[in-house]
């Protein structure tokens, strides 16, 4: 089974107003397909440690491997290439661009990246609704379509550029339980059938329930 992404012994400080270890000695491997959920108490670190993993924060001690590379001591350029390129996000809050279509919306992160036309990025985008069953909302602007929907194109867009691993911060939590429900099986496919790898901070012990794994945390520990 082929590793995702690895952390090694990441510790974390804050250093004001006084000095806080956050992250303590975290280490864990997300492999191939695997559909991973991390559940713990508020202020038990989670965003702080998802904020690590996803290559924003990178005042951090230990390393991070993402498909077996080594990526901690990256410059800000190739950690912002590595970031669109191989890991799409999806939010408690989708992000989307009110005044767009819900297809420039997905279009937006393939053309930062600029490896390839505006008409294979169009398809691309089309071939991602249609995974996620939402091909007929293309032309809406995103402000016009319903929260599901909107949490769906957000999905969407963090498929587009067809990354490693998908990590989320609470994608569900502004959700019912029949949207958060629907969610959960798009996710379950996409790891399942296209062996994409998720890694998905919740609150919600019905979903963590229902992942292949828990990772629990407890003042910024792993702790099963
Ligand atoms: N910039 C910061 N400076 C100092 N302390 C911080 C900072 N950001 C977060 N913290 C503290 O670090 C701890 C972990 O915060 P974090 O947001 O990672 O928790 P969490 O598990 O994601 O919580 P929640 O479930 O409520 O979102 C908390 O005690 C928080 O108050």
């Amino acid at each position: 089974m082929s590793t995702v992404l690895e952390a090694k012994n990441v510790n974390k400080y804050f250093k004001k107003p006084v000095l806080f270890h956050v992250l303590k000695d975290i280490s864990f491997k997300i492999n191939k397909g695997e559909f991973v959920s991390i559940m713990g108490k508020s202020g038990c670190g989670k965003s702080t440690l998802l904020y690590i993993l996803s290559t924003m924060d990178t005042d951090y001690e230990g390393e991070l491997l993402l498909n077996n590379e080594l990526i901690t001591g990256n410059t800000r350029d190739q950690l912002s290439y590595i970031r669109n390129k191989h890991i799409g996000f999806v939010f408690q809050f989708h992000y989307l661009l009110s005044e767009f279509t819900v297809l420039e919306n997905v279009m937006l992160p393939a053309k930062k990246l600029g490896e390839k036309s505006y008409q294979e990025i169009e398809n691309d985008a089309m071939q991602k609704l249609k995974i996620l069953n939402i091909e007929h909302l293309a032309t809406k602007k995103a402000s016009r379509i319903s929260g599901g929907e909107k949490q769906r194109v957000a999905i969407a867009r963090a498929l587009i550029n067809n990354p490693s691993i998908i990590m989320g911060d609470e994608p569900t939590g502004n959700l019912d339980s029949h949207n958060s429900e629907n969610v959960f099986n798009i996710f379950k496919q996409l790891s399942k059938e296209q062996g994409l790898s998720l890694l998905i901070v919740t609150h919600d012990e019905d979903f963590a329930k229902k992942t292949d794994r828990i990772i629990t945390m407890e003042d910024g520990k792993i702790i099963a």
